[in-house]
């Protein structure tokens, strides 16, 4: 039977400081290193599971770190682990590198949240220009293989909502990762809040209304099992390996902002 692994990366730096990031390339935090290797605990004791044959995450370091921290411990170094743009964080346009706080005092509540959370929500675009966009060298590392699997990134982004996520991640998702899935593998996918919010909403068929209220914890993996056939999960809601913790950290994601 496949498995899809899918978790948020370990706390990052600007996690931490209370920073938006989207793809700013910033490090785990010592926490957020903590927290991959406890993600790795947490998965060697799935014996039903076992180990990744295939790993999948962002072109961003803190994602990248998160996998590395993980494979290591489950003695998966060798396994592939395939790079993408596709599984970087949304981007966030102009609040990148602004403190939550700041933000939500300058745009009230209701936008504040409309953006983080709402499935069109989309913030301020960045400047052409922005340091942010410096990683477009590595955005066009991808294009060897976008063309391989039939893809076209087309121009940078300057800002994303979840929807525009959700429309770079599912090609992806069908040509990369669901192959390796429909060989009954094990697949490890390293990456950030919003690309999981993605595929949680496609995969569980989760409206438009009630995505908003999904928010998802640093370093802590959900186990989806896969019908053979479909690729569909054979249950209706995804499982944390730590659910307990789960529902208390994603709890302070939502609330990241309102306290400093
Ligand atoms: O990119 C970021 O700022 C965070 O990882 C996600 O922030 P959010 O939970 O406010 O969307």
């Amino acid at each position: 039977m496949p498995h899809l692994i899918v978790l948020r990366h370990g706390e990052s730096e600007w996690n931490k400081t209370n920073k938006f990031c989207g793809w700013v390339d910033v490090s785990l935090s010592e926490n957020g290193k903590k927290q991959a290797e406890r993600s790795a605990e947490l998965l060697l004791k799935q014996k039903e599971v076992g180990k990744p044959d295939i790993c999948f995450t962002s072109r961003l370091t803190r994602a990248n770190q998160t996998a590395e921290i993980i494979l290591d411990r489950m003695h998966r170094l060798f396994i592939d682990t395939d790079k993408t743009w596709r599984l970087n964080e949304r981007h966030y346009g102009a609040f990148q590198g602004r403190d939550k706080t700041e933000v939500l005092a300058e745009v009230g509540k209701e936008k504040y949240m409309f953006v983080r959370r709402a499935y069109t929500g989309c913030p301020p675009l960045c400047d052409p220009d922005a340091e942010c966009r410096s990683l477009d060298d590595r955005y066009n590392l991808d294009a060897e293989d976008e063309k391989k699997l039939g893809l076209s990134g087309g121009e940078m982004p300057r800002g994303e909502s979840l929807e525009m996520v959700v429309g770079r991640l599912v090609p992806y998702y069908k040509a990369a990762i669901e192959p390796e899935l429909a060989k009954g593998r094990t697949v490890l996918v390293v990456t950030h809040g919003s690309v999981v919010r993605a595929l949680l909403k496609v995969l569980y068929s989760i409206s438009d209304d009630d995505i908003s209220e999904v928010n998802i914890p640093n370093g802590i993996p959900i186990k989806i099992d896969l019908d053979a056939e479909t690729l569909k999960p054979r249950k209706d809601k995804w499982e944390y390996l730590d659910p307990e913790r789960a529902k208390v950290e994603a709890e302070k994601v939502r609330l990241q902002g309102f306290k400093k």
